[in-house]
Order: structure tokens, then sequence, then C-alpha cells
């Protein structure tokens, strides 16, 4: 059965396919049977090619989505009578349904505001000396997206001082990299520059908004973390037993080098984009564009005549307006028919 595409998606980067590199690995991976439960030498291939991507002797585990990653890993790197700082407009506080307080069996999000979606050092401290008695859920963990929810970026001096602050604190530092591929190609940083070497004890690095159906990886870079990680991931329901079809994609990303690649082409597309929506008479972008998504604010009568033509967005992220989000497989045409769209229905 083939169907016609619908060629008007840039509500997420989780709705773009399989890009080819991940999809050769994973047919690769199905010409054999192997081992399950992440026994197999896909999952062993994977875990060292991160550990040499990251030059660095990390834990790496793997699971189906983001919230699994967050929740499960913010588990591990607090106790249930912990908090977690984040942003106000962090996923795990406005996206991930409870999941990093269920899986932590209580621990508390305490989120704290911050231009452009970021955290600040002051917003943090302010969350962490604001109380001290044994009513208050003992700050822990501080955990920050890069890129953020609104797509934006991190400079390494910025997670330099917000590490500064988890040092005096004793905090421990959790980063959300749902788009850490795209920092890492906007900031033209390596992983490990905007990981281990400013201080992030634990990555949740996501396959699935790269080019791959389903799969994040968990990296502890603080290894002690990790301690029996893999019976929290087994007891979540998060331990896949064909990992290798998990995994294997994983390796196709890394080994050619697609995962940068593919974050190169989102980040440039939303680029092309936010020059082009700027262009248009009344339109102003809500957040810079620095990684793979726009944020603009359209009329009422726009969004709606726009999604009467097919065009699938969000307008419920961040603090609102329409967000656009470019991935791998967005091409310059389709962004074409959205800017001439939009031109005519701001026209109306
Ligand atoms: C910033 C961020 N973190 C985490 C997630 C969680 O991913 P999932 O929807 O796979 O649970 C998402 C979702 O796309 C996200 O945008
Ligand atoms: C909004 C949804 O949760 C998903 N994180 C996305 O960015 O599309």
């Amino acid at each position: 059965m083939t169907s016609e595409c619908s060629p008007r998606f840039l509500a997420s980067d989780n709705t773009s396919g399989i890009c080819p590199e991940a999809m050769e690995y994973l047919l690769e991976a199905n010409r054999c049977d192997d081992l399950a439960y992440g026994n197999d030498l896909w999952t062993a291939r994977a875990a060292d090619r991160f550990r040499e991507m990251f030059d660095y002797d990390c834990d790496v585990f793997f699971v189906f989505n983001g919230t699994a990653a967050n929740s499960l890993a913010l588990s591990a790197m607090g106790r249930s009578y912990h908090s977690v700082i984040c942003h106000e407009l962090a996923h795990i506080e406005t996206d991930e349904c409870g999941g990093p307080e269920f899986f932590s069996n209580g621990a508390k999000l305490l989120t704290s505001p911050g231009a452009n979606g970021k955290l600040t050092p002051e917003g943090i401290e302010a969350l962490v000396t604001k109380r001290s008695d044994i009513h208050y859920p003992k700050p822990k963990v501080v955990s920050l997206t890069q890129a953020t929810e609104v797509g934006t970026l991190y400079s390494r001096e910025e997670l330099m001082a917000i590490r500064a602050i988890a040092d005096k604190h004793d905090l421990r530092l959790h980063m959300d990299g749902a788009r850490f591929a795209n920092a890492c190609a906007s900031l033209n940083a390596s992983p490990a520059e905007l990981t281990w070497q400013v201080g992030v004890d634990a990555l949740c690095f996501s396959g699935t908004k790269n080019g791959l159906a389903f799969g994040e990886a968990i990296l502890f870079f603080n290894r002690e973390l990790a301690e029996d990680f893999s019976y929290r991931c087994k007891q979540a329901g998060q331990l896949a037993s064909k990992m290798r079809f998990v995994s294997a994609p994983w390796l196709g990303l890394l080994e050619s080098g697609a995962w940068l690649t593919n974050a190169q082409h989102a980040n440039e597309m939303a680029r092309y984009l936010s020059e082009g929506l700027q262009a248009l008479p009344g339109v102003s972008l809500m957040f810079p564009t620095q990684a793979n998504s726009v944020f603009v604010e359209l009329p009422p009568h726009a969004i709606e005549a726009l999604k009467a033509k097919g065009w699938t967005f969000y307008t419920f992220i961040g603090a609102g307006g329409a967000r656009f989000v470019c991935a791998w497989n967005t091409t310059v045409e389709l962004l074409d028919g959205l800017l001439a769209d939009i031109r005519e229905v701001l026209e109306r």
C-alpha cells in the first residue's frame, strides 16, 4: 500500500522518517540473529563509538524515547526527597506528564525563569538559597536543555558558569540533549566541549530527532550515578529485548557522520525559514533562531488558514506562538511553499 506523502509536516523533527544511514544499519542488523537485551555486538559497537566520539569512558544506555531518558536519568541523579532545578519552559516540566517526578518517586521540579528559555546561574542560586529548612525539597540536580525548547543555545561559557554554581552548591548537572546534535552543529563544538568538559554529569542524547525511528542514548560521564542503571531501565520497561534495532541505527548515524550532517542541514533549513519569515511584513521572531526551530507570532486567522491548507505546526510550545521545526529531510521547496502560504494568508 503506498499513499501520497503529505509534505507539510513542520510540527516537529519527530515527524521525519528514518535517514538512509540509519536504515542501512537497521537492515544490516536484521540480516542475522543476535543476542537479546543489549548483549549483541551492535550495542557494544555503538557504546564504544559513543566513548570514542566523546573522548570519554562514559557509561552508555539505550532507551526508546526522550521522556524515558530524562526521567530515568534524573531518577538516578537524586533521591525522592531532592528537587531538580529546571527552566520554566523545560520539557521535563511541560511535556513529560510527570515522568521525572514519577520515576524518581517524588523528586520535585523547581522552575526558574530566564530569557530565551535558558537557566541562569542567578536563577539557579535563587532557588538553592531560597530555603534551607527540612520542609523544602533539597536541590540536588540542575537540568538544562541543549538546544533549548525554544531553539536557543547555551554557550560553553554559560555552561561553565552554571557548572560553577552547581559546584558551589553540590548539584549534579543533567543535560536534555533532545537536540544536542543541533547544538554541536550550530556552535561548531565537539560533543566533549559541550558535555563533560563543562561538567555535565549525564546527557540524554536524542536519536529520534536526528534521523532514527526511535532510540535515545543516555551517557553518564559521572559513572557513579550509573550504578545499577540497567535495572532502572528494565523495571521501567525500557530494556529492549531486540536492542540491536535501537543501537545499530545509532551506529549508522555515528559511523557515517550523519548525526552531525543531519543536524547541520536542519539548522540550515531553520536559518533559511527564519530569514524568509523576517522578510514578511509584520512578522517577527519570538526567539533567535540558533538551532533547528523557528518561533513566530502569527495572528489567529493566519494560524487557522495555514492549518486549513494542511500545514502542521505546534502552538503550545514554550511561550506560545507558532513553532516550525526543521529536520534532516526538510527541503527548501517545502519551506518556500510555507513562506508563500504565510504571505498569502497574512495578506487576507
Ligand atoms: C526538548 C525535548 N526533550 C525531551 C523530549 C522527549 O522526547 P519524547 O517525546 O521522545 O519523549 C522532547 C520531545 O520531542 C523534546 O523536545
Ligand atoms: C512537543 C513534543 O513533546 C516534542 N517534544 C516536540 O518537540 O515536538
